[in-house]
């Protein structure tokens, strides 16, 4: 344990946050995975789409009432926008992991991260939620049905966000891809199974930036447990708690 931790300080001295960005359609699961994640293994979860709420729930905010017009047709807010609130966020939470959930959703997105945000962040990958379109519209409807609030989750807006979705998300995922950024999980099954495949891909990622600092402290002439010790001793509470 405490080899990691060191590690991990280590590490810290000169890094920028981890980021991973989570996508999916509307209804895919994100917001409920993100949750998942953030008790296992202690990221920041900020959904772009709940800050524009926030903010478009602000009394005077001079944004309000373009929030809500984007958010009803299922279009895209200014990145400018969206990339401000993104920033504060990070800055008021003072931690260092985030889970980028809803981000970012189109071309205008991703240019204002890009030149904004892209250098001061480190971007550990992308996690996308592949799920069946009438699986998401269904979960959508049922969400309305209970009482989400929200002024999209209605058959109508629900077509639009799909047409963009489809539009200028999807171009996004594969702009990632082509960099070798994206752990694509099947996201159409029940919430625990999809979450089961979630775990594999943080544990994956966790241990080999683990694996490449205890190469580092090697190199470094800083090697007081074996990878095998460490890997060994182990678990995702392990890592939630040093890591
Ligand atoms: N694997 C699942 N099986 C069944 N229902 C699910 C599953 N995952 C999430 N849900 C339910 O589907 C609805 C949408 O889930 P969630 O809010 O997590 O999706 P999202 O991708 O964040 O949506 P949005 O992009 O619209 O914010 C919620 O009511 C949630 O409880
Ligand atoms: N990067 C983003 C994210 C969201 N929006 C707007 O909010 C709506 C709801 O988003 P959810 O992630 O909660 O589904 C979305 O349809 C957009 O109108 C955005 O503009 N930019």
């Amino acid at each position: 344990m405490l080899l990691i931790t060191t590690l991990r300080r280590l590490s810290m001295a000169n890094v920028k946050p981890s980021i991973v960005f989570v996508l999916g359609g509307p209804g895919s699961g994100k917001g409920t995975q993100c949750a998942k994640i953030i008790k296992e293994f202690g990221y920041v979860h900020l959904s772009a789409g709940d800050l524009l709420r926030t903010e478009r729930d602000i009394p005077g905010s001079r944004y309000g009432d373009l929030i809500e017009k984007h958010i009803r047709n299922g279009t895209i807010v200014p990145v400018e926008i969206t990339c401000n609130l993104l920033h504060a966020a990070m800055n008021n939470s003072r931690k260092d992991r985030f889970l980028i959930d809803g981000f970012p959703r189109n071309q205008d997105n991703l240019e204002g991260w890009n030149r904004e945000m892209a250098a001061k962040v480190n971007l550990q990958f992308v996690l996308f939620f592949d799920c069946n379109e009438q699986v998401c519209i269904d979960r959508c409807l049922k969400r309305g049905s209970s009482g989400s609030g929200r002024s999209d989750d209605n058959e109508e807006s629900l077509k639009k966000r799909f047409i963009t979705y489809f539009k200028d998300t999807l171009p996004i995922v594969d702009h990632y891809q082509k960099q070798n950024l994206v752990r694509k999980i099947d996201a159409n099954s029940s919430e625990d199974t999809v979450f089961e495949e979630v775990k594999k891909c943080f544990k994956e990622v966790m241990y080999s930036t683990l694996h490449m600092l205890w190469k580092q402290s090697v190199v470094t002439g800083w090697k007081t447990t074996s990878w095998q010790q460490i890997h060994k001793n182990s678990s995702s509470t392990f890592l939630k708690k040093t890591w």
